[in-house]
Formats: structure tokens, C-alpha cells, sequence
């Protein structure tokens, strides 16, 4: 290991990320780092981390460097590794632009949920194609103290539970993850996202992160929640061969989803580059000590 290793900062609708550029996958970027990286007292501070490798190098990426020549390699904030980030895609596209490896227009990133199609339009937007979500059968239900919620089983790659409350304030502090049964539902863990209507076809959310905790967007959450208000709604692209275009608001901005009569979901929103710097690597060793 280099003796400073170079990061960057960003967000997508306040989604934060630690952005850890390492084209030949030369960095042991343990749970450990990462976890002490994304600490918000004593480290960077972010919900998680982009380390971006060329798909070449990265084991999990090899396969599809003939399509993408970037591989995500996404880690939760607690060091755990997840499939998909809806809005790290699109921050990472905006990183690999700023630093002049691709340009404004379409590219193709390799996540661990597939390659995914990224337009950086000129006005600073970034659009991903996400894929097709899957909604597995079962009833679901989340809980917070007394209450208890019906909720939408949506996979996005990564596993969410959806549940619609009369009021946000309803999910509580979200300090711990929100008990969702039956268990078995989701083996892995869960994101769980909170939904109020907002107007037609405008949705608000909270959510609760697996690895993470509560933060500020979940890309991934707000096209499950599209989907599952749309179901909710009775409205199914597939059926009626028109697409569905959703806005959904979360605590840092708003997103806007669309799915497409094949399945396909696109959603767009904002990514920003605020802060690069180097990480010293005698604090990382004494981090992980
Ligand atoms: N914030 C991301 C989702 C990140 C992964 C998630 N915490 C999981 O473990 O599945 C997004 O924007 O989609």
C-alpha cells in the first residue's frame, strides 16, 4: 500500500460516498478500512464507499470487462459489501467524467448487480438504467414499537421492504434496522423504506439501510417504492404499454423513476463531486490496530 492513498467526496440527493479510485485493484480495502473510512467521527464519513477498479482487475468484474471497462466495487458504510447503489452508480459515473476516463454521454459501469447503463447529460443530471425489479411473492411486514405495517417485497438487485405509513415522523428515530418478518424473507438483511403519498404519482420516503443505518436517499429504495406504488396504484407499464414516471422525495432532494413497458427502470437525479484529498496511511494502520 502507497504511502496517502487518494479519495474523493460525493453524493447523489445526499447519499454520501467515500470515493476510492484504484484502477489496478492494488488496495486491501478490508471491512475494517472501509468501516474506519466511512466513520463520520473519527474517519471521512460517508453511507458508503465507491472503490472503483477496472473490471479487468477486480475478480467479480472480469466477466464483464468486455461490456464495461469500470467495475463497482460497492461497500456499505459498515464494511459489508451489496450487490447494487443506485445512486453510487451515478456518482461514479460523475467521478470517472471529472477525471477525464469517460465523457458526458453513455457509458457502462459492471456492479455486482449486473452492468448498468449511465447517461451524464449536460445539465449535470445523471440517468441510470437500473434494470427490472423483482417482486417475490409472500406477504411482508415491518414493524416500529406498537406499529405494524404491511409491506412490499421489491428486489432491485439488493432486497427491500416497502411499507406506506400516514406519517413519516411514524418510522421513529430508525437508530436500529426495523424489524421486518418473516426473517426468512430476506436471509441476507433488508433495506426498508417508509412511503407517504405526496400527489399523483409523487411519493416521499424514509429509509433505513442495511449497513448504513438511516440516510438521507437510497437510489435502489426509491425505485422499489416507485414500483410498489405503482402496483399499489393498479398501474403496470407491461399491461398498458405506456410508462409510468414516478417522483419520489427523499430527506436530500428528489429522484424521478421511470419504468418502462419491458420492466426496464431509469432514474434520474443529481451527483456531485464536493472534496478530494489524500488518505494518510499510517492513520488507516492505526485505525484498524
Ligand atoms: N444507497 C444505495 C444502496 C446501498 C446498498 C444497500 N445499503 C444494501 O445493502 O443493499 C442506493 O442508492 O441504492
Amino acid at each position: 500500500m502507497s504511502t496517502r492513498i487518494a479519495f474523493l467526496k460525493g453524493h447523489g440527493t445526499e447519499n454520501d460516498f467515500v470515493i476510492v479510485p484504484d484502477p489496478e485493484n492494488a488496495l486491501d480495502l478490508s471491512p475494517a478500512a472501509v468501516a474506519a473510512l466511512c466513520d463520520r467521527r473519527a474517519g471521512i464519513g460517508a453511507d458508503g464507499l465507491l472503490h472503483v477498479v477496472r473490471s479487468e482487475a477486480h475478480p467479480e468484474g472480469r466477466a464483464m470487462a468486455d461490456e464495461a471497462e469500470w467495475f463497482m466495487d460497492y461497500r456499505n458504510g459498515d464494511g459489508s459489501i451489496a450487490e447494487m447503489c443506485g445512486n453510487g452508480v451515478r456518482v461514479f459515473a460523475r467521478y470517472l467524467q471529472r477525471a477525464g476516463h469517460v465523457a458526458e454521454g453513455d457509458l457502462a459501469v459492471a456492479t455486482r448487480g449486473g452492468v448498468k447503463t449511465v447517461h451524464i447529460a449536460k445539465d449535470g443530471d445523471v440517468t441510470v438504467g437500473m434494470g427490472k425489479a423483482l417482486l417475490p411473492e409472500g406477504d411482508v411486514t415491518v414493524s416500529v414499537g406498537e406499529r405494524s405495517w404491511p409491506a412490499r417485497n421489491v428486489n432491485m438487485g439488493n432486497p427491500h421492504a416497502v411499507a406506506f405509513v400516514d406519517d413519516l415522523a411514524h418510522a421513529g428515530d430508525l437508530l436500529a434496522p426495523p424489524p421486518v418478518s418473516p426473517a426468512s424473507a430476506y436471509p441476507d438483511g433488508v433495506n426498508v423504506e417508509f412511503v407517504v403519498d405526496r400527489g399523483p404519482r409523487h411519493v416521499a420516503l424514509r429509509v433505513h439501510e442495511r449497513g448504513a443505518g438511516e440516510t438521507r436517499s437510497c437510489g435502489t429504495g426509491a425505485c422499489a417504492v416507485a414500483v410498489a406504488t405503482a402496483r399499489r396504484d393498479g398501474v403496470d407499464p407491461s399491461v398498458t404499454g405506456t410508462p409510468a414516471t414516478y417522483t419520489v422525495d427523499v430527506p436530500g432532494g428528489t429522484l424521478v423513476i421511470t419504468e418502462r413497458p419491458d420492466g426496464g427502470i431509469e432514474m434520474t437525479g443529481p451527483a456531485v463531486i464536493v472534496a478530494e484529498g489524500e488518505i494518510e496511511a499510517e492513520w488507516l494502520e492505526n485505525a484498524l490496530r
